[in-house]
């Protein structure tokens, strides 16, 4: 696609993905970095950082020696139990009454990895604290840098701004380095929900219950002896990857990709979302069906290319494994420890699963719950 200036490269299939994440690995690991990722920020960032640098090969070598090592993983599981056993008891408080359950996800997932790099919470699970309201920020920041941007595509507009995005891209980012100055100084110092869904989440009562029993809280030693709770999630990232167009690749160089010519410099996603639903690849695509999971080795580590939440090759997610660490171990505790109710007795065939797509997927309509202690 042509934006103003712009290519655009979309790979939609597990061969262009083949190609562009293992065969032109290497050329293609540049990032596009849009401008609404605001200059003070970018040169911090692993994520936007916009070649595969020394000093990005630093970060990511912490984050797979010392952050997501597998003997760094297991440290941290007593924080991780601890801090789902903290939203448990918030919830337990909420017994009845509807809780935006994505929010109390959030916090719990913000405040461990807060915890891992800061040792302590950002977040008050009753609203407020030190990085209360950053959740709003990182999704205004996320849906500026998606927003077509005229500046981006026509550069002889960028002194100008004409929709403001650098603006407030600005804003944003003074606001993130409001709230996170003072810890940083201190630490110095539409398809509803069919009935095949409900008997997916009876079996997986059934498997937490046989494994887990009685016990108070999942643990997570628990968590190797799921599978269909695996199962599920893999389900779920297949049909709702979170960044459904991964992050965007730039070419360091032209190069051929299944006899088309990439330029130098285009910007090239690949769109796992697509491959995701892509009936070549998947039989009955739109059904949610963890089983297909079940005899299969399909695996979302960057080797299956019909299956790439995380990407593959050099710019693949980093924080993998706790990323889906804290995934099994939040669904596994949610489910076992309450009843889940639709707020004023909504149909659940009925519920919006419409999606707002941005570099994050996240559903239209917030999903409101009610826990029922079991
Ligand atoms: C379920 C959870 C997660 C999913 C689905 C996910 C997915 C992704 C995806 C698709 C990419 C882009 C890959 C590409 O452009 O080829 C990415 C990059 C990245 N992710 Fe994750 N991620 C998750 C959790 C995490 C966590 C917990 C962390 C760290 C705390 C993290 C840190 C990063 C970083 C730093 C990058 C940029 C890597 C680079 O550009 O070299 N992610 N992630």
């Amino acid at each position: 696609m042509r934006l103003g200036n712009q290519l655009l490269v979309v790979g939609s299939t597990p061969a262009s993905a083949t190609e562009i994440l293992k065969t032109h690995d290497r050329v293609l690991s540049a990032r596009h970095v849009p401008k609404a990722t605001t200059p003070h920020l970018r040169p911090f960032s692993l994520a936007f950082a916009s070649e595969c640098s020394e000093y990005w090969k630093s970060l990511r070598s912490l984050c797979r020696t010392e952050l997501f090592s597998a003997k760094a993983i297991n440290l941290q599981a007593g924080l991780r139990e601890r801090k789902v056993g903290e939203m448990v008891e918030f919830l337990e408080g909420k017994d009845g009454k509807s809780v935006k359950i994505g929010e109390v996800a959030f916090a719990a997932v913000f405040n461990i990895l807060a915890n891992i790099c800061f040792s302590k919470d950002f977040i008050d699970l009753k609203g407020g604290g030190v990085a209360s309201g950053l959740k709003e920020v990182f999704w205004k920041i996320l849906e500026l840098a998606v927003t077509p941007n005229i500046a981006e595509f026509y550069p002889i507009f960028d002194r100008l701004d004409p929709q403001g995005i650098a603006k407030k891209a600005l804003e944003c980012q003074e606001e993130v380095f409001r709230k996170w100055e003072p810890i940083i100084k201190e630490r110095k110092g539409s398809n509803g929900i069919d009935a095949s869904k409900q008997q997916v989440m009876e079996k997986l009562r059934n498997e937490l219950g046989r494994e887990i029993g009685t016990a108070d809280s999942v643990k997570e030693s628990h968590l190797s002896q799921l599978p269909y709770l695996h199962a599920c999630v893999k389900e779920t990232l297949r049909l709702h990857p979170p960044a459904p167009f991964l992050l965007p690749h730039r070419a360091l160089e032209t190069c051929e990709v299944m006899n088309y010519t990439i330029p130098f410099n285009s910007q090239v996603i690949v769109n796992v979302w697509a491959i995701g639903r892509d009936p070549m690849v998947w039989t009955d695509p739109l059904s949610f069906k963890p089983e297909r999971f079940l005899d299969s080795d399909v695996d979302f580590s960057g080797q299956d290319f019909e299956l790439l939440p995380f990407g593959a090759g050099r710019r693949m997610c980093p924080g993998l494994p706790l990323g889906i660490k804290q995934v099994h171990l939040i669904v596994a505790t949610l489910i076992h420890r309450f009843e889940w109710l639709l707020p004023n007795d909504e149909d659940p065939l009925l519920l919006d699963m419409n999606e707002k797509f941005g570099i994050t997927l996240e559903k239209e309509q917030p999903l409101l719950l009610i826990p029922k202690q079991k």
